[in-house]
Order: structure tokens, then C-alpha cells, then sequence
């Protein structure tokens, strides 16, 4: 047992990595006032891929979100779970970005000239603001910026009590709180009635018209607070992921300039349509790399609801684990020299063995991870096209930080010219 854990609050990947290097593939963690089981390394994602809905539940680490904000996906199992999905999937698709591209790239190009001539950009607050409208207008048509303090603080501090334990569960009672929660639920619930009551004729189907006309896996229709959820589930999943992404992804453009020429080079070669999205490998290149060394989800947190044996120990029911599936990504028999930033690696051999799993891996892996790859792509690319970035502070070393997810934290800030 280590009893250091605190250190899972801050660089949570290289906590990971450090303790897999000394404890092996199974070993537990007491952080905060909750006791873990952590699994790690290539077999570990490997269980979690084919074993995992046989003998993990998610319900203690996300049913916080299910029951304040009707995110059932996350909780479920089985047919119910695989039926949501596909529901899901349709509303968060890279299509559907597809169809709205003009509006996210006019959003985003000016957002970024509002940056020009900023001193001191605080990165991941500004790129939180960002993704939340690239999400909104994708997934909705609609600006959620008028909500995005609210939205942020609320999932946040759910996330904190449920997953990361930094804070006991009644603080969900406080008052400030329930205004914010019931805040996101007023206005998801007013987004739909507005979509009821001014259905579209034409264009891709959306999150919300997903939401209302879905039904379950028996043909009933989703109660209200499943439907709400649903309509907020892009927010909840990816703002704070996509912003820690983007920031990260800054960084490495920062500390590496031959990475940064190449992908600029790469960006002013043509206008960036979506079709060209796919066919820019630098950039793609960046984003993959990125996400192996920066995994802005480095682990799946679960509770065991039937013993297992994993590598000689008996894992038992009711133990809280943490598969922590980003861990191969820095063992140098899955990435050589991982210590080395390298956009031309082959992520796709890697990807199919499980050993590169920045979405996670099993049947809870991520839905939006095509957008991802896609808005990636594009808001590098756009930046790059229209700012030049530096460090605002340059001796000051990255320092991540956990809130839940691993980020670069406030201390991270840029100067940003024109070009
Ligand atoms: C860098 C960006 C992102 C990363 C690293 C990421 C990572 C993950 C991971 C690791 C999981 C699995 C959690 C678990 O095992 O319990 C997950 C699930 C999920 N993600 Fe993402 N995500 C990202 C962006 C997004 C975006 C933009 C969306 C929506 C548009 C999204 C929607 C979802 C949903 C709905 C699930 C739940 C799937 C299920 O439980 O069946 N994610 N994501």
C-alpha cells in the first residue's frame, strides 16, 4: 500500500508509471479517503477489453453523474448500455461536425483573434471556453457561452466528490450547487422544448434531436432526466478533456519547434476544409502524440462486482480499481524511446494491440473520439494558420496539475501575436 497517493492529484500518468515500474502490474493506492486497486500495463487493458463488463461495475465512480445530471451511459451494462450508445453515437459523430463546419471554424477564428495581443493567455481556461462553443454549435447549433461558468463549476465539483474523492458527498447539498445544477438542467430541458417546438426540416440529425425521439432498448422512451443528460453529455465529456487536450498539445508545439514548423508548414499548405482534415499527417501526428504523452484521461475507474485473478492476485467484490490504460504508452516495448516526442510513430499498430489507449479500451471506451481527432486537428491548425504563440513565462516549467483530469494548470499562459 502507498500511502504518497497525494502525488495522484497532480501528474496522475507519471504517478502511474513510476508506481507500475516499482509495484508491478497490481498494487494498491490509498488517496485521499479512498483505497484502490490500481492495474497496469499491457495485460491490464487487455482484461479490461474483454473481461471488463463481466466483472466491473462503474456505478461508484459515475453513478454521482447519473443520479445530479441523468448521464446514464456511464453506469450502464450490457444490451441497455450498447442500445444508449448507438443512440449516443449519432449525436456525437464526426459527421455531424461535418455539417456544421463552417460555423465552428467562424467561432474559433474569432475566438482566436480575440487572443491577439494578449500578454499572459491563461491556455486551459481559454481553451475550456473554446471547446465548450465548438461542442455547442456541433452538437446543439446553438452558443452555450452564457453557461459555460455554471456548466464548468457544477461538473467539476461532481467530479471531484464522485471520482476523485477530494470532497465528501455532501457537498453536493450545498446551496450553491443545487442553483447550479438545477441551472444546466433548466437549460438542457429548455433546449429541448425549443428543438420540440421548432423541429428542423433539414441538415443531419443532432444531439438533441437525438435526445428527444429516443428511445430504450425495450421501445419505451427515455424518462425526461435521461433525455436532459443526453443533451449535456458533450459538455460533461468534453470540454475539460478537449481544453486539456488543446493546451497540452500547445505545449508540446512550445517545447518542440521542428514539431511546430512542420505542422505549420503542414497548415498554411491549402485552406483548411473538413476534407483535408484527414489528409494532414503532422497534425494528425501531433494530436496522437499528444494524447500518448499527455493522456488528458490516463486511467478507467471501477468497482469489482465478481472476484478475479489478475497476475497472481486475487482481486476481490467491492474493491475500487483503477485500470490505468495509458501506462504502456511510456514502456519502451510498445513506444521506443518514449521519452522521445515523435509525431511520426505508428499509432495504429498500437492502437489495434490496446497498448495506445488514450480513450480507454472495452465498452466503455470513449464516444467522442473521432470529433477529438478532427477538432484537434483544426484548432491547432487554425491557430497555427493565424497566431504566433510564445511563452509568457519562459523559465517556468510545466507543472500538471488534477482537476480531476491531469492539465497544465493555471500557471500555464502565452503571448500571442498575429501573423
Ligand atoms: C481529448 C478528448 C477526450 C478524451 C481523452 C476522452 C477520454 C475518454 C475516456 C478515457 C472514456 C472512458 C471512461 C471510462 O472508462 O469510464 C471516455 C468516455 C466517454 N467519452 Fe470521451 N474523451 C474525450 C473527448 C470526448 C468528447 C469531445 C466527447 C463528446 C463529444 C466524449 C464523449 C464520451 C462519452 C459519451 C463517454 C462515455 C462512454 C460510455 O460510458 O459508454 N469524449 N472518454
Amino acid at each position: 500500500m502507498l500511502g504518497n497517493a497525494l502525488r495522484m492529484m497532480g501528474d496522475v500518468q507519471q504517478f502511474f508509471v513510476d508506481t507500475y515500474r516499482e509495484m508491478g502490474p497490481a498494487y494498491r493506492v490509498r488517496a485521499l479517503n479512498q483505497a484502490f486497486v490500481i492495474l497496469a500495463g499491457e495485460r491490464a487493458n487487455r482484461f479490461l477489453l474483454e473481461h471488463g463488463d463481466e466483472v466491473f461495475s462503474s456505478e461508484e465512480s459515475f453513478g454521482g453523474l447519473n443520479r445530479e445530471f441523468g448521464m446514464r451511459v456511464h453506469v450502464l451494462r450490457g444490451r441497455p448500455h450498447r442500445h444508449l450508445r448507438k443512440v449516443l453515437a449519432g449525436g456525437l459523430s464526426r459527421d455531424l461536425l461535418a455539417a456544421r463546419w463552417d460555423e465552428v471554424v467562424a467561432e474559433t477564428e474569432r475566438t482566436f483573434d480575440e487572443w491577439r495581443g494578449e500578454k499572459a493567455l491563461p491556455v486551459v481556461d481559454s481553451f475550456q471556453r473554446l471547446a465548450a462553443a465548438q461542442l455547442s454549435i456541433a452538437l446543439t447549433g446553438a452558443s452555450s457561452a452564457g453557461r459555460f461558468e455554471t456548466l464548468r463549476k457544477a461538473f467539476e465539483l461532481v467530479l471531484d466528490v464522485t471520482i476523485a474523492g477530494k470532497w465528501p458527498s455532501a457537498t453536493l447539498k450545498w446551496p450553491a450547487y443545487r442553483r447550479a445544477r438545477a441551472e444546466i438542467l433548466d437549460f438542457a430541458r429548455a433546449a429541448l422544448e425549443e428543438r420540440q417546438a421548432f423541429p428542423r426540416t433539414e441538415g443531419r440529425r443532432d444531439l438533441l434531436d437525438q435526445a428527444l425521439d429516443a428511445v430504450d432498448e425495450n421501445g419505451e422512451p427515455y424518462p425526461m432526466e435521461v433525455r436532459a443528460g443526453m443533451a449535456l453529455q458533450g459538455y460533461f465529456a468534453g470540454i475539460n478533456t478537449l481544453a486539456y487536450l488543446y493546451s497540452f498539445m500547445l505545449h508540446a508545439l512550445l517545447r518542440n519547434p521542428e514539431v511546430a514548423a512542420r505542422v505549420t508548414a503542414e497548415a498554411d499548405e491549402a485552406p483548411l476544409t473538413f476534407e483535408r482534415l484527414r489528409a494532414m499527417p503532422a497534425a494528425q501526428g501531433l494530436t496522437l502524440e499528444t494524447l500518448r504523452v499527455y493522456p488528458p484521461a490516463p486511467g478507467s475507474a471501477r468497482t469489482v462486482v465478481e472476484d478475479f485473478d489478475f497476475e497472481g492476485y486475487r482481486i476481490e467484490q467491492g474493491r475500487r480499481v483503477l485500470v490505468a490504460t495509458s501506462v504502456p504508452h511510456q514502456l519502451p516495448e510498445h513506444f521506443p524511446d518514449p521519452g522521445r516526442f515523435d509525431i511520426g510513430r505508428d499509432f495504429a499498430t498500437a492502437r489495434k494491440a490496446s497498448v495506445y489507449a488514450p480513450f480507454s479500451v472495452g465498452s466503455h471506451t470513449c464516444l467522442g473520439a473521432g470529433m477529438t481527432e478532427v477538432l484537434s486537428v483544426a484548432t491547432m491548425a487554425m491557430l497555427l494558420r493565424r497566431l504566433t504563440i510564445t511563452p509568457a513565462h519562459p523559465d517556468r516549467p510545466l507543472r500538471i496539475t488534477a482537476t480531476p483530469g491531469p492539465n497544465p494548470g493555471k500557471r500555464f499562459q502565452v503571448r500571442v501575436g498575429g501573423r
